[in-house]
């Protein structure tokens, strides 16, 4: 037996097949945070149930890619459990009614019921079962109550007593259901509430954001710093070191074997950044240096994702990414670029027209770092000064902005106005965060480690095939005069197409200056992202936009690295300041552009009324 778990975005249907199939999924309090189908299975009286935790959608009539998926789920279910939002059923309700008119079963879960109580929402559930004609159960999916009792009365779901009806009478039986079961009684604004209208405030939003993003800074660097040098740390000099160097003098200290996994020893001792071994680098770049940032960067993200954050900023950035040709919601992947790129790429689903994923892939990929890439930059350019660490990330940002501004400057199309479903914030609860946060770690361990070490082995081969020499020559032509950089750096963007942090592990053996470590940071970041994430935008976008993709990365990445070069080594502030000139220019343009267009429209309006 199938059973489907379809409803709004946004509602819970995610949280609830968590719950029920013990199968672990994201969820997170945004609209559109499941593109894709997932399978579980759950145990019915010795049966065995498969469970879909199915997209979102407010209507069968789909309007993005993921909505898509959800609809042309629908004919493989045996039963629809409906979850509907209990706080919103003027909203939900429409969707519930084209499911009844279906030749399906379908039982409705009417989650988020505590919030419900919470804001003075009372729904008479009985009278809701007769006029639907379908059981309805209460539940609370995050705590887990109601669920029991949505299992055992599975078997009860029933084809609806609303028939066929057309768009308008739909939402006429919507308003009348909701008059007859909703009563609403009043009652005070709760501090979270007034934090909501301050969040979207076009000035004291802005303020927020800024504290939001100081606070993120703040606390992501303290858990990061905190687990390397309390726990990481320790485990790798105190407990790893010894045993390795034991393995290093059984191995004699030197020779193919050696090197491949101890690697080449410094002052006679294992160095875990420079030597370059299996088990010695191989294992201390993902564990020791990226690990400990990745579990703080997706502690505080889960907690912005939960409270309900990201869908305000997303209002608050509306205008600045329709200026990119984008509209707010974009805001969501490039957040989650910032952690990986690959759920980033998947989220870009959500957005309308090819145009806007055109665009917004485009940006992603080039200017948004993942967040082991961003570990590395810390600790490898971090390491002489915040100056340098400020030039890589001001530089992306800039890539960022400018070629979002050029981007909706020459491609045709228009962008349609943001319409997204604001949560209200909610207390994330320290279950599903912990339970969010292991999933996305062991995700990482699974990924990172295994490429890494194919990095790693890769470098070693390279090297002591001689292979190193010939490409350090071959490149240092045209390397040195661009980017003022060694051939051999060549070797670490042949490794970025595997994973960016173990590319900028090898550039720590090739003692380069703080400004060379930096242009190499920046090139790396942008000239083309890891295998993962190039497959899943291959997958999204189709050969003929990703080739176009790949050509503006190519042409960016050059740019941007004699950009780099020419700022540290003789420009200095001069080219900063070109670069905020040319931004004005291109927003100014933009604002220029729309002004025109409106006053062409009003010119219309007032030519065809008279
Ligand atoms: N208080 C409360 N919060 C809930 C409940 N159910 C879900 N949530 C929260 O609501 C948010 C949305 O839950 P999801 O499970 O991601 O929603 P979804 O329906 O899968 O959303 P999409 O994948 O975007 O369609 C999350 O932050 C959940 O923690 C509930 O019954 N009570
Ligand atoms: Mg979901």
């Amino acid at each position: 037996m199938k059973v489907l778990l379809v409803g709004n975005p946004n509602v819970g249907k995610s949280v609830i097949f968590s719950q029920l199939t013990g199968t672990r999924v994201i969820s997170s309090n945004y609209p559109g945070t499941t593109v894709e189908y997932t399978k579980g299975y759950l145990d019915l009286n010795g049966e065995k149930v498969e469970i879909i935790d199915v997209p979102g959608t407010y209507s069968l009539d789909p309007s993005c890619k993921a909505e898509e998926v959800a609809v042309s789920m629908l004919s493989e279910g045996d039963i629809v459990v409906n979850v509907v939002d209990a706080t919103n059923l003027e909203r939900n309700l429409y969707l519930t009614l084209e499911l009844l008119e279906r030749p399906v079963p379908v039982i409705i879960a009417l989650n988020l019921w505590d919030e419900a109580q919470h804001k003075g929402i009372e729904i008479d559930v009985e009278r809701l079962e007769e006029i639907l004609g379908v059981p309805v159960v209460p539940t609370a999916a995050t705590s887990g109550r109601g669920l029991k009792e949505l299992v055992r009365r599975l078997p009860e779901a029933r084809l609806g007593k609303v028939g066929w009806q057309t768009v308008d009478e739909r939402y006429a039986t919507v308003g009348r259901i909701v008059r007859e079961v909703q009563r609403i009684s009043h009652r005070h604004h709760t501090f979270l509430e007034r934090l909501e209208d301050l969040s979207v405030h076009p000035v004291g939003g802005l303020f927020l954001a800024l504290i939001v993003l100081y606070l993120t800074f703040k606390l992501v660097r303290f858990i990061g710093e905190g687990l390397i040098d309390w726990l990481f740390d320790p485990f790798f000099t105190h407990l790893y070191a010894p045993l390795l160097a034991k393995l290093s003098g059984f191995l004699g200290g030197q020779g193919f074997v050696h090197d491949l996994l101890v690697g080449q020893l410094v002052d006679g001792k294992v160095d875990f950044v420079t030597s370059l071994g299996l088990l010695s680098t191989g294992l201390y770049v993902p564990l020791a240096m990226v690990l400990p940032y990745i579990i703080a960067f997706y502690a505080v993200l889960g907690f912005l994702e939960d409270l309900g954050y990201l869908p305000r900023l997303a209002v608050l950035l509306d205008g600045l990414m329709h200026s990119l040709g984008l509209h707010g919601y974009a805001v969501v992947p490039m957040v989650l670029g910032l952690g990986c790129n690959v759920p980033a790429a998947l989220a870009i689903r959500n957005l309308e027209s090819r145009r806007q994923k055109f665009i917004a892939s485009t940006l992603m990929v080039i200017a948004v770092p993942c967040f082991s890439q961003t570990a590395m930059i810390f600790a490898l350019v971090g390491a002489h000064g915040g100056f340098y660490l400020a030039q890589v990330f001001l530089t992306l940002f800039a890539v960022w902005l400018v070629l979002g501004l050029l981007l909706n400057r020459f491609m045709a199309g228009y962008t349609p106005a943001l319409l997204m479903e604001i949560p209200p914030y909610r207390l994330p609860s320290p279950k599903t965060l912990l339970k969010k946060l292991n999933l996305r770690l062991s995700h990482f361990l699974r990924e990172a480690v295994p490429l890494v070490i194919l990095g790693i082995l890769l470098v070693n081969l390279i090297h002591t095939s001689g292979l190193s020499y010939w490409l350090a020559r071959t490149f240092s032509p045209v390397f040195g005069p661009l980017f003022g950089l060694p051939g051999d750096a060549v070797i670490a963007l042949f490794l970025g197409f595997l994973r960016k942090d173990v590319a900028l592990g090898i550039l720590a053996p090739l003692n380069l200056s703080p400004a060379q470590l930096t242009v190499a940071s920046t090139i790396l970041a942008v000239y083309f992202p890891c295998i993962a994430t190039f497959l899943v935008l291959l997958r999204e976008l189709g050969w003929v936009d990703m080739l176009r993709v790949t050509g503006i990365m190519l042409v960016t990445a050059l740019v941007v690295g004699v950009f780099s070069h020419l700022t540290l080594t003789y420009l200095g502030l001069w080219a900063w300041a070109g670069v905020g000139l040319l931004v004005l220019l291109l927003l100014f343009e933009v604002s220029l552009r729309e002004k025109l267009a409106a006053g062409k429209k009003e010119a219309q309006a007032s030519y065809k009324s008279n």
